[in-house]
């Protein structure tokens, strides 16, 4: 059988449970080999803050999926200069497994509703299988894209966003059991969202 591959992009600012049960969750559905988190480098579409290092982001990201054997961290998009496009990342990450490996990028209710946007949209799904996923307060729908390019899929409900994580630091208060023990202390020691 081919090598099923997981692609979970996002800003992870911080890295949150939410996107860790996600990729756990559909890892689980489709019997995926590996999921590799992709940390953002530019997120062109995130304007309305300023987005933290992307080397801070990547490490907050190893260090929330160290523990588990079938995830792991790429640097593709940290390392490529200028904005993040996916499109990018997928050709670059189907260079690196070859043509007989099958890439499924998964997103949440929220970025798929909003995939149309994206660069080079219409060439996206030929270079991997989209998988959405249910989020709380997002409606999950593929009715806006073409027909059979996108499955979706029903997680556990995850009502944590990176931004109420910002901001909860921010007050004060704690994030603990929102995202990972470790990812507390690195936000700690770098004094993040402050
Ligand atoms: N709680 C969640 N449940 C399911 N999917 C999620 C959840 N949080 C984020 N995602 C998905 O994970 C990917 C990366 O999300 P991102 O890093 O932007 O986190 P975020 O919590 O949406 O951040 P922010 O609040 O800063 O916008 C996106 O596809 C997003 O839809
Ligand atoms: O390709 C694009 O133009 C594009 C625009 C917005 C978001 N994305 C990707 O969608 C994923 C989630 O992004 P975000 O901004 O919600 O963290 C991440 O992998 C981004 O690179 C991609």
């Amino acid at each position: 059988m081919a090598t099923r591959i997981g692609i979970m992009g996002g800003t992870f600012d911080p890295i949150h449970h939410g996107h860790l049960v996600a990729a756990s969750e559909v890892a689980d559905r489709y019997a995926l080999d590996e999921v590799v988190f992709v940390p953002t480098g530019q997120p062109w579409q995130k304007t309305e803050h300023a987005v933290t290092p992307a080397e801070d982001r990547y490490l907050m990201t190893v260090i929330a999926t160290a523990s588990n054997p079938r995830f792991s961290v790429s640097r593709v998009d940290v390392d490529r200069v200028g904005p993040t496009y996916t499109v990018d990342t997928l050709r670059e990450l189907r260079d690196q497994y070859g043509e007989k490996t099958e890439l499924f990028f998964i997103t949440g209710a929220d970025a798929l509703s909003k995939i149309l946007s994206w660069k080079d949209a219409d060439q996206l799904f030929e270079l991997a299988h989209f998988v959405g996923v249910t989020r709380p307060g997002f409606m999950l729908t593929d009715a806006h894209l073409p027909a059979d390019v996108v499955s979706l899929v029903q997680v556990p409900a995850m009502a944590i966003s990176s931004t109420d994580c910002r901001r909860r630091v921010a007050a004060g208060q704690p994030v603990w059991y929102l995202v990972p023990d470790g990812v507390v202390q690195y936000i700690t020691k770098r004094q993040l969202y402050r």
